[in-house]
């Protein structure tokens, strides 16, 4: 208890200055330090309706819902498992929203998000992405696996993974792209209350350094930018200096101008029209900052050829015929990827029309296979396809029971033969190798999922 009061202390102090106004200094430190529940970004076209427990919209992102019931876990849930819904909090909801990642039939746009891992951003944008491509870049190598794996979870495969420092990123690809998001790295105050960043978050020494690496990102990032594009900035801290100070710096430059949007005119920051925050004792959330700026020229996402089109030099690219490209793709999937790429033991399959740079800067991919010795199997990725091209050549729907079992890693009985896609109610969960009535479990360990209750259809996560 005096621990918190401590930190209640630490947080009036290295915020007064900031933008929180002093009379809600109080207020602020106490929500700050609570654990906001997770809420749910829902897939288009899921009914939230039809969840086991009462919702509650998010005003600033229509597709996120709060659970109202505490004494309900969506993360046990078997829709989750099935990829219904992502569990984020709801202040990450607002970069989402700057970037209309909730708005259907947009142009294709060709995005880069550019600080990505752990992937709760990037796969909302790559679910909203339509005929558009997504990059997602993460310098950080350890933070691949996390971000391939929840970009994997869409079942979208337009998209790539890369690792490089923003600037090398921006040398090689610059003018490119129609979207750059920034959600920098950060002293991340609004992480208080979930234990992940301790009051060191508050020093002038951490939001000095946080800022002065989040300029460098934002310099590359413009450059990434084609004229017109959007730049979204954004981050889960509250001090001015890595937040209105960096807009202003930008807005400072020739090129750069502010792109205020209606939908988040009531989240206003103080003094400038194309930043917002949400604040944890007002929002009901840990909190957060976004920005939207444009690179000015041409015209707002509107141009004549589609980005994705614009650089998409390698449609139907031929294969080099050194890649040993696995036997099998035309047995497992009903429209194999004419574009594969080998490397090591995995196989990455893209659509024909992925920019033509895509095998070049990418360390990850959608996975279509992987080997074990010298036997390639299907991959896990491929098997949550639900649009498109690749869809799995054999598939088998089974009851909640079964799926179930098959979610906690066992075999299962059902019909079919050889490499199966396992669905229930329609919605993929992973591969399975029917011999015999008897489906062998090929889910991936971290996709398991132990202990379902079929009759609340609630999970525990391993
Ligand atoms: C706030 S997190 C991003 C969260 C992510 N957008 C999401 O929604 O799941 C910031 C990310 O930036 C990465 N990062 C660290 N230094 C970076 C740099 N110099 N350039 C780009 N990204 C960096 C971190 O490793 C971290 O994964």
């Amino acid at each position: 208890m005096s621990g918190e009061s401590e930190a209640i202390s630490a947080i009036r102090y290295a915020l007064a200055d900031q933008t929180v106004r002093p009379d809600c200094l109080e207020a602020f430190a106490a929500a700050l330090l609570r654990h906001h529940r997770s809420a749910l970004r829902c897939r288009d076209g899921v009914d939230p309706t039809e969840w086991p427990f009462p919702v509650q919209a998010i005003p600033w992102y229509s597709l996120g819902f709060k659970n109202l019931d505490p004494g309900r876990r969506p993360s046990r849930m078997l829709d989750y498992a099935a990829g219904d819904f992502f569990l984020q909090d709801a202040g990450s909801m607002l970069a989402l929203a700057a970037c209309r990642a909730d708005v259907a039939d947009q142009q294709p746009r060709l995005i880069c998000d550019l600080c990505a891992a752990p992937g709760g951003k990037a796969s909302a944008l790559l679910e909203s992405i339509g005929s558009g491509f997504l990059l997602a870049n993460e310098p950080i190598r350890s933070r691949v696996a996390p971000l391939a794996f929840n970009l994997a979870r869409t079942g979208n495969p337009r998209y790539a993974i890369s690792s490089s420092d923003p600037d090398v990123l921006a040398d090689r690809l610059a003018g490119q792209f129609d979207l750059v998001l920034v959600d920098a790295p950060c002293s991340g105050q609004a992480l208080l209350g979930r234990g992940k960043q301790s009051v060191a978050a508050l020093s002038s020494r951490q939001i000095e350094h946080s800022a002065g690496r989040a300029r460098r990102i934002l310099s590359a990032a413009v450059r990434l930018l084609r004229p017109g594009g959007q730049l979204v900035f954004s981050t889960c801290t509250f001090a001015e200096q890595e937040n209105e100070s960096q807009v202003r710096w930008l807005l400072g430059q020739p090129e750069i101008v502010s792109d205020p949007l209606d939908r988040l005119l009531a989240y206003r920051s103080s003094e400038l029209d194309c930043a917002w925050r949400l604040w944890p004792h007002l929002h009901d959330c840990a909190g957060g900052f976004a920005a939207s700026l444009r690179v000015s020229g041409a015209t707002d996402g509107r141009h004549e050829t589609s980005a994705v089109t614009r650089s998409t030099a390698g449609r139907g690219r031929r294969r080099d015929p050194s890649e040993a490209i696995p036997d099998g793709l035309a047995e497992w999937y009903e429209d194999p990827p004419r574009r594969c790429c080998v490397r090591g033991a995995v196989a990455w399959g893209w659509p024909d029309d992925a920019p033509e740079w895509t095998e070049s800067v990418a360390v990850a991919g959608p996975e279509i296979a992987y080997r074990t010795g010298r036997t390639w199997k299907p991959s896990y990725d491929a098997a949550l396809r639900r649009t498109g091209n690749m869809r799995a050549v054999g598939s088998v729907d089974v009851s909640a029971d079964q799926a179930v079992l098959f979610l906690g890693g066992h075999p299962i009985e059902c019909g079919g033969n050889g490499w199966c896609v396992v669905r229930h109610r329609g919605r993929p969960l992973g591969w399975a190798k029917v011999t015999r009535k008897t489906g062998k479990n090929h889910l991936p360990a971290a996709a398991r999922m132990d202990g379902v209750d079929p009759l609340t259809r609630e999970a525990t996560r391993e």
